[in-house]
């Protein structure tokens, strides 16, 4: 499967009005002119933060949650491509209807999970409207062109299942590999966490991590142009009483300057700058055995 990168992400929440506040004031991403008219199936915001309509679809639903990672391959023949592959290795997949085809503004889709049941949405073709991104709160740009919208940690607690779906089905590579003690019990295991990219030059467009997490993911991460939206993304998550749940840090292998708030969803946010560009014919895939230079506290979350 020849993923070329995280296309879209979908969140579900009980109540979309608070997205539409969050994703607006807090992360600096723009509601889509023209959601009212595309949404034939249910209650959505669509979150803009480049030359394609949306990003972030945020579901009206019964449930706060993570809804789907939407992956996209580069033409119909791909696409075609996948399915066969999906089929040979016997994962059902639930074709997209004309009503989900038309919200999510692509050419076809194909929806099925993986062995631990997170849902994954493959398209092709999406609708590229080509209205200028222009930040409610003044964000100069989010880093996206050819490399995807950033990237998501998926809970998988079936761990070795997980490894083989996302690299022999899905088509992954290993970028980097880590194993934390999330909690402070010394009789807890270590849990494995792999930092997978597809075919761009993003370190990583999907990690796992062997837990289990409620919302459905671990968080997602968006990247912006500089340090200076970085900093003033955290003066509009102070001013908006969004909860800060990793203090502001640089990740060892992928170089990213971020911090990490939750979202209305339940899962949190990576929020940062300056990701590392990779050149897979020359990358060395190693283990980190420290998340970060610096910062990147995460027991702020937990309090
Ligand atoms: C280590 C790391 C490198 C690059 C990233 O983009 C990134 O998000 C991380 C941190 C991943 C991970 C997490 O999100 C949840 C809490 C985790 C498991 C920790 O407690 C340490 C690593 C953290
Ligand atoms: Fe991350």
């Amino acid at each position: 499967m020849d993923i070329r990168g995280l296309g879209y992400v979908i969140a579900d929440s009980t109540d979309i009005n608070q997205w539409r506040e969050y994703g607006t004031q807090v992360l600096g991403m723009m509601e889509a002119p023209n959601s009212a008219q595309i949404a034939p199936d249910g209650d959505v915001v669509f979150l803009k933060m480049d030359d394609r309509p949306y990003r972030i679809l945020v579901r009206q639903s019964d449930r706060d949650g993570y809804g789907a990672s939407g992956w996209e391959v580069a033409n119909g023949a791909a696409f075609e491509q996948a399915l066969t592959e999906l089929a040979q290795a016997d994962i059902p997949v639930i074709r997209g209807s004309e009503a989900q085809i038309a919200q999510r503004q692509v050419q076809d889709l194909a929806i099925f999970q993986d062995p631990d049941g997170n849902t994954h949405e493959l398209f092709w073709g999406p609708a590229q409207d080509f209205a200028r991104f222009i930040s409610p709160v003044g964000v100069k740009a989010f880093i996206t062109d050819g490399l995807g919208l950033g990237h998501t940690v998926l809970p998988t607690p079936s761990f070795d299942k997980g490894v083989e779906f996302y690299t022999q089905v899905m088509g992954f590579g290993l970028s980097d590999l880590m194993k934390v003690r999330f909690t402070p019990d010394p009789a807890e295991p270590e849990k494995r966490l792999h930092f997978l990219h597809c075919n761009n030059s993003r370190h990583h467009s999907l990690a796992i991590f062997e837990c289990p997490i409620p919302s459905g993911c671990v968080h997602m991460m968006l990247e912006v142009s500089d340090m200076d939206e970085v900093g003033r993304a955290m003066d509009r998550m102070n001013a908006h009483n969004v909860k800060l749940t990793a203090t502001l840090g640089k990740h060892t292998n992928d170089e990213m300057v971020s911090f990490y708030m939750r979202t209305p969803s339940g899962f949190d946010m990576e929020y940062g700058c300056g990701g590392l560009v990779v050149d897979w014919d020359t990358h060395t895939t190693f283990e980190s055995t420290v998340v970060s230079h610096w910062g990147h506290d995460f027991s702020v979350g937990h309090q």
